[in-house]
């Protein structure tokens, strides 16, 4: 549904995509996950027609999405993740309002305008002027906005930010609904183990380099090496540090009070052995085990990675 190859843009000096290749097939939910700054949003932009990148290609079901921006339009729903509202509207005449951008008049158009209030849980507001809504229902009417052409790609941009957890439990739902319709999201956010819940895959960015993606599960067992290890000691914490710091298997050892977090890069019968190592240099183990990987602390290590490769 959607390829990405060799995507570069700068603004001015300063890089913001760096040969950027994604590939997302139709009826995928793709969280896009990255820092601040990362180059999410300029993805999504570039994505949608609305920045011109300064070389590669974008194909969005076939179209070549920097040439035909006319065709591209229509398949794509785009969210942005600071938006207007026309403050002076009812929601149901903002919804009836983008929908004549589409040419989409009349009764259809007020039906389409309906269902789409249904989908997003707002039918009790068609009526309400758009500047009553809480931040969380504007968001879902930005939502349904996008909706109006009934696009094919959903590009959302940060749905879920300043929401609280009930909105957030809203959009999370809201999402789901849309997938079970067959259509194709990406959807950026800084809130990771929501999206590991709602997504079929995702792509981690940082410095405009999609760093991995895969599903989540994929992920963790592509790199198990990051799937941290976590050792709680009852004393002598320096020492098994010391000895953590000898094993060429662990790196990134991180203390917080008796508990000591690590990468290990290592089998079942390599976690035994480490085991039954720390054991017989005598130190006191009160817990011990590998933490099953969550999006969370994947996301947080390969970016730490490239934090140290480039202070290096
Ligand atoms: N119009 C612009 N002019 C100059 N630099 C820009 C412009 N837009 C974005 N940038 C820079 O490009 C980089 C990528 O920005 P982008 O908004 O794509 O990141 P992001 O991953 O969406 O971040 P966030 O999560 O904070 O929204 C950032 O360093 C940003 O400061």
């Amino acid at each position: 549904m959607l390829t990405i190859k060799n995507l570069y843009k700068s603004y001015g000096k300063f890089l913001a995509l760096d040969n950027l290749n994604l590939e997302i097939k139709r009826g995928e939910i793709f969280g896009f996950v990255g820092p601040n700054g990362a180059g999410k949003t300029t993805t999504m932009r570039i994505v949608s027609g609305l920045l011109k990148a300064d070389s590669g290609e974008v194909y969005v079901d076939g179209v070549n999405a920097m040439r035909d921006t006319k065709a591209l339009k229509e398949k794509i729903g785009y969210m942005p993740d600071f938006f207007g509202v026309y403050d002076n509207l009812k929601a149901i005449e903002y919804l009836e309002f983008y929908a004549s951008i589409y040419k989409i008049v009349g009764s259809d158009a007020r039906q389409i305008c309906l269902d789409l209030l249904e989908l997003v849980n707002l039918s009790d507001k068609a009526n309400t002027y758009v500047d009553s809504l809480s931040r969380g229902m504007k968001q879902r009417l930005c939502l349904a906005r996008c909706l109006v052409h009934n696009p094919e790609l959903l590009i959302l941009d940060e749905p879920a930010s300043g929401m609280d957890p009930r909105a957030r439990y809203e959009m999370k739902e809201i999402l789901k609904n849309l997938k079970e319709l067959g259509k194709t999201i990406i959807v950026s956010s800084h809130i990771l183990p929501e999206l590991a819940e709602v997504c079929s895959k995702v792509g981690i960015i940082d410095k405009g380099r999609l760093m991995v993606s895969g599903t989540v599960d994929e992920i963790m067992y592509n790199m198990n090496h990051m799937t941290p290890l976590k050792i709680k000691v009852l004393r002598d914490t320096e020492k098994a540090v010391k000895f953590l710091k000898e094993q060429p298997n662990i790196d990134h050892i991180k203390v917080s009070d008796s508990l000591i977090t690590a990468n290990f890069n290592g089998g079942e019968d390599d976690t035994v052995e480490m085991l039954q190592k720390l054991i017989k240099n005598e130190i006191p183990v009160l817990s011990f085990g590998q933490e099953a990987g969550n999006l969370e602390t994947l996301f947080i290590q390969i970016t730490d990675n490239e934090v140290e490769k480039g202070a290096k």
